[in-house]
């Protein structure tokens, strides 16, 4: 359902933001996940018809992104990673407001179409308070809401839990597991628990690059009976990745952990480790460093 091919962009200050990305998403959802400054912005930002790229093309059932944009953003639902509001402005006034833009017409219609909207993301008691007064979870909510406007076929969220509280992020979930069945949405983050338990398909991206793409489990799996965890002082943790492919240091209950990739168990003292994406992840980031490394 939506086609991308050849996407490559660089900013005027030289940095090359998208490297020939292709890819080709069904519906369901879709997690992209990669580091600060991977290129997922500016790919969602594209997507959104809110940028250009230099060349490559998209298409989303038949339409042409870059030469369509009207077409495409009827039928879009975005939410940006920095979601402006107008402050002096009730959360219902603006949702009937988008409603109208968005082309419901009939106002009886659009009054219930904006209450449920209101009830889905936990907002309707808030419907009469101005945005501005909204904490950064209620505007969050709120940005959900919009981006749900008009029963859209293609939902971008970019980082869309950041500043959720654990009961709202589960409501978040189920809201867009949902959508996922009608529609093809694409979930930018940096939670990759959220990709495990939402996406069907994902992506690691790095440097304006998709460096490998396919379904969470099976990508997880390909690390299984690799991954082994030791228990470490933190000193200890240069010489380790001096001799280890280090994955990952973390605490769990005060103590510091390393997981390590290795074929074979590495030494004394490490375990193997029921792997997950996290491990896959940064299994992936880790070796294009290395290759780079190696150059
Ligand atoms: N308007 C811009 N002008 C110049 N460089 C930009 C611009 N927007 C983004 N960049 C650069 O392009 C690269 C990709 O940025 P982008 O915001 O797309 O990454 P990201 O994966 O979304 O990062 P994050 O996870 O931090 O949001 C970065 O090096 C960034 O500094």
């Amino acid at each position: 359902m939506l086609t991308i091919k050849n996407l490559n962009k660089t900013y005027p200050n030289g940095t090359q933001a998208l490297k020939d990305v292709n890819l080709n998403l069904e519906k369901g959802m879709f997690g992209l996940l990669g580091p600060n400054g991977a290129g997922k912005s500016t790919l969602m930002r594209t997507i959104a018809t809110l940028q250009l790229a230099d060349s490559g093309n998209i298409q989303f059932d038949g339409i042409d992104v870059f030469k369509q944009p009207d077409e495409i953003r009827k039928t879009l639902g975005y939410l940006p990673q920095d979601f402006g509001v107008y402050p002096k402005v009730s959360a219902e006034m603006m949702l009937n407001h988008i409603a109208k833009v968005k082309g419901i017409i009939n106002k009886s219609e659009r009054k219930d179409y904006v209450a449920d909207l209101l009830h889905k993301v936990n907002l309707y008691p808030f419907r009469n308070r101005n945005l501005g007064d909204f904490s950064g979870g209620m505007r969050q909510r709120f940005g959900i809401a919009q981006a749900l406007l008009g029963s859209p076929k293609l939902i971008i969220v970019d980082e869309p839990t950041a500043g959720l509280d654990p009961l709202e992020r589960n409501r978040f979930h189920n809201l867009l597991s949902e959508l996922g069945e009608n529609a093809v949405v694409i979930l930018s983050t940096h939670i990759v628990d959220d990709v495990t338990n939402l996406c069907q398909r994902m992506a690691v991206f790095n440097e304006g690059k998709i460096l490998i793409e396919g379904n969470p489990q099976e990508l997880s799996d390909t690390l299984r009976g690799k991954v082994y965890r030791k228990h470490i002082e933190k000193s200890e943790l240069e010489i380790l990745e001096n001799d280890f492919t280090v994955l990952s240091n973390y605490l769990r209950g005060g103590q510091f952990y390393v997981n390590v990739y290795s074929e074979s168990n590495p030494g004394e003292g490490f375990e193997i480790v029921d792997n997950d994406l996290e491990d896959f992840y940064f299994y992936c980031i880790n070796k294009k460093q290395e290759q780079e490394a190696a150059i």
